[in-house]
């Protein structure tokens, strides 16, 4: 059964700062048939994860690793899923994937997640980094770059560069931001979220395996030991969680309000609501100032229907957040006061 997987199973590692479109792009990335048969496995903060939810694809193959951040906690979580999945495809027990496709959390450091395909036993005889894909928020990069080391770190490691957001940017914030990250990696290709991905992802693991297998050729995909990653100091993340309905319209007014005001120190906002009057909840993303536009859910993910959102800040405290969003009860946001805030670990 083993021979008819390819020697080596391509792993592409997805990674991008907080909120900068890890997840769209991959959702989109799904719907080509080139990748019709990858296995996915994503990570990401909390017991309020949504992504997996909002890729609208659930399966064998689709893994969900553990609350924790995958180049800290969840290292050794991500090596066990691939192991199993390894595993289950031989024995056929699940659909025989062709590629692995790994989406970290957005501060998460690409080297650990690299260094734990090359340092595994079992995973350096069967799969091959096949390339990093770093996401970059058009709108927020500039500060971000500035301000924190992961978001540096993970331009720095890509072998591709995906610039996000671009519809929404100002003028000439595409160049800025290209000129910026031209900086930190000269070389690899910067494409827009619009461009076709899926071909230039099949080009770097072609040339990866080329560049492997040919005698002269000089392949470099040893990142180092395996280090424990830091993390920037001081970013948090908690989850507010309400049993009530909330209502939209002041919900708007409270998140626009409170990201406008604090928007420098909350790096990512996401959650999934409770709306009076729906059947189905409503997923809202929030990037420092930015809110993008809500998505309705086709389901509940889940047994209960609390309202959940998860807040990864700096340099705020979540009892800050909570008393505005009291207050802002007091004038109809929801129709239970949070019932509690749980710190996550980043
Ligand atoms: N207008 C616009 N919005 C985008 C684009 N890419 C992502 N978004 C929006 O940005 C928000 C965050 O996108 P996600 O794909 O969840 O970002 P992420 O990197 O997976 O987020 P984390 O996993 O929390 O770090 C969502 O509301 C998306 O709809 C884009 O190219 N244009």
């Amino acid at each position: 059964m083993a021979d008819a997987f390819p020697a080596f199973t391509p792993v592409t590692l997805l990674t991008g700062f907080l909120g900068s479109g890890k997840t769209t792009l991959l959702r989109r990335l799904l719907t080509d048939p080139a990748l019709s048969n990858a296995a996915v496995l994503i990570n990401e903060f909390g017991e309020a994860g949504l992504d997996h939810h909002l890729l609208e694809r659930i399966d064998e193959n689709m893994v969900l690793l553990q609350s924790g951040c995958l180049c800290c906690t969840v290292r050794g979580e991500l090596a066990d899923a691939i192991r199993d999945l390894h595993s289950k495809r031989e024995r056929g027990i699940v659909p025989p994937f062709d590629r692995i496709v790994i989406e970290s959390t957005g501060l998460a450091d690409p080297f650990p997640v690299l260094s734990t395909l090359k340092a595994d036993p079992v995973l350096r005889h069967h799969f091959r980094s096949s390339g990093v894909i770093a996401t970059v928020d058009t709108v927020n990069a500039g500060r971000q770059l500035a301000a924190y080391r992961e978001p540096m770190r993970q331009v720095a490691v890509a072998d591709l560069l995906v610039l996000t957001k671009a519809d929404i940017a100002e003028a000439g914030q595409v160049a800025r931001v290209t000129a910026m990250i031209r900086q930190i990696n000269p070389d690899a290709p910067i494409v827009l979220g619009s461009d076709d991905v899926v071909s230039l992802m099949e080009d770097m693991t072609t040339g990866r395996a080329e560049a492997m297998q040919s005698p002269g050729g000089f392949y470099c995909d040893d990142p180092g030991p395996v280090l424990a990653s830091e993390h920037s100091g001081g970013i948090r993340s908690f989850v507010l969680v309400s049993e009530g309905t909330v209502d939209w319209t002041a919900f708007g007014i409270w998140l626009t309000m409170l990201l406008n005001r604090h928007g420098d120190r909350i790096l990512r906002v996401k959650g999934i609501l409770n709306i009076e009057g729906e059947d189905f909840p409503v997923a809202i993303h929030g990037v420092q100032h930015l809110v993008h536009t809500p998505v309705h859910m086709q389901s509940w993910p889940g047994g209960d229907r609390c309202s959940r959102i998860v807040f990864i800040v700096d340099g705020i405290a979540p009892e800050v957040i909570k008393r505005s969003f009291d207050a802002f009860n007091g004038l109809g946001v929801a129709k239970v006061a949070p019932k509690r805030v749980e710190e996550l670990q980043p």
